[in-house]
């Protein structure tokens, strides 16, 4: 199987409808870029839209302040990546963030206040929600696949993805025919992903046999059968060759253009510069800039926060990754919305 196959849109009537079809949902890049455009260039900056608002985050391991965060807000719909040199703290901010960490400010009996920790997705407070309740919620991160993971089919993967299973609820449980039923739903909308992410036919492969690249991928499809509102990739391209590379950024912007809101770290800066609305950059444990990433790179904090932890970190020189390619990539995703929409069209006559 080739991996260099563009993404993929959803395809058929058993996926679960993408967030750009329910109700009040209006996707429009343009008018999103215009939105950033107005928000201040500084860190902490007020979104005009915030799915994630965060206040008050502080890590310490022994004695060193892994993060600080004081204020930060995520746009809903956006893509927007997290930067910052290594140590920067942006690991430890996604563990806080989706409850496979505490902060130290966490608010407890005895403390809470305005100085302690607090973070609101989607309008509801998460900061004492567990990893489990946290993905539920709709806030997805993707992991490394574990070692017991690798010795699962992909198609048993994408099985532990998904959300609401038969198992879960007791009276569905007992109920044969309403299980069968989610079951069936369930193993529809993992072929789906699996088709879109080019990997069906490797859904009885152990995922231990999948090249880098095509765990990456299997990880994000995996991540999506939860139908998340944000998906939070922690260095997606690390490890993926340059044909997959392009391939993830095209799905990465599906994603968004069907209304996932998408927050990824990233050293890649090629790909930073190219898919993101907006950059958060995090130096020391603190957001110290924020911006549109073809303007973001030349702020003297950022090229200061990098120059001091990283002396040969290449802010811009796209020596792999060239804008005819991404305008390629764009123009391939922007197509196959268009057929999307032509066959979602033709599907509601036929139903009419
Ligand atoms: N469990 C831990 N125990 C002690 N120190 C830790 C732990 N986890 C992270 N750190 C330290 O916290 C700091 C921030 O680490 P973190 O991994 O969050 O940074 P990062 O920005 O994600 O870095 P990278 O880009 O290299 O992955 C580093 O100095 C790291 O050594």
């Amino acid at each position: 199987m080739s991996e260099t196959n563009a993404p993929t849109p959803l395809a058929s009537a058993s996926a679960s409808p993408s967030r750009r079809d329910q109700p009040g949902y209006d996707y429009d890049r343009v008018e999103l870029r215009r939105k950033l455009a107005l928000v201040p260039e500084e860190p902490g900056s007020s979104k005009p839209d915030p799915i994630l608002v965060v206040d008050n985050v502080v890590r310490r391991f022994g004695g060193m302040t892994a993060v600080d965060v004081g204020h930060v807000e995520v746009q809903r719909g956006a893509i927007t990546a997290l930067i910052g040199p290594n140590g920067a703290g942006k690991t430890t901010f996604f563990n806080l963030l989706t409850g496979f960490d505490k902060p130290n400010s966490a608010p407890s009996m005895l403390k809470r206040g305005a100085d302690t920790a607090k973070w609101i997705f989607n309008g509801r407070d998460m900061g004492a929600v567990g990893a489990a309740k946290v993905s539920r919620q709709g806030m997805v991160r993707t992991f490394q696949l574990t070692k017991a993971l690798s010795r699962l089919t992909v198609m048993e993967n994408m099985l532990l993805g998904a959300r609401d299973q038969p198992g879960e609820n007791f009276f569905v449980a007992i109920v044969k025919p309403l299980w069968r039923k989610r079951e069936a739903e369930i193993e529809a909308k993992a072929a789906d992903l699996l088709e879109r992410f080019k990997l069906y036919e490797k859904k009885d492969d152990y995922a231990g046999s999948l090249s880098g690249g095509q765990r990456k991928l299997l990880e994000m499809a995996r991540a999506l059968m939860s139908d998340p509102s944000m998906i939070m990739l922690d260095e997606p391209m690390a490890g993926v060759n340059p044909a997959l590379t392009q391939s993830l950024l095209g799905h990465i912007q599906s994603l968004r253009d069907e209304g996932t809101t998408v927050l990824f770290v990233e050293h890649d800066m090629h790909m930073v510069r190219h898919i993101s609305d907006w950059v958060i950059v995090m130096a020391e444990g603190r957001i110290v800039a924020e911006g549109p990433a073809d303007t973001v790179m030349d702020n003297p904090a950022v090229v200061d926060a990098y120059l001091g932890a990283h002396h040969d970190t290449d802010l811009g020189d796209d020596s792999l990754l060239t804008d005819e390619s991404f305008d390629e990539i764009e123009a391939e995703v922007a197509h196959e919305a268009d057929a999307r929409k032509e066959a979602d069209a033709r599907k509601e006559e036929g139903t009419a």
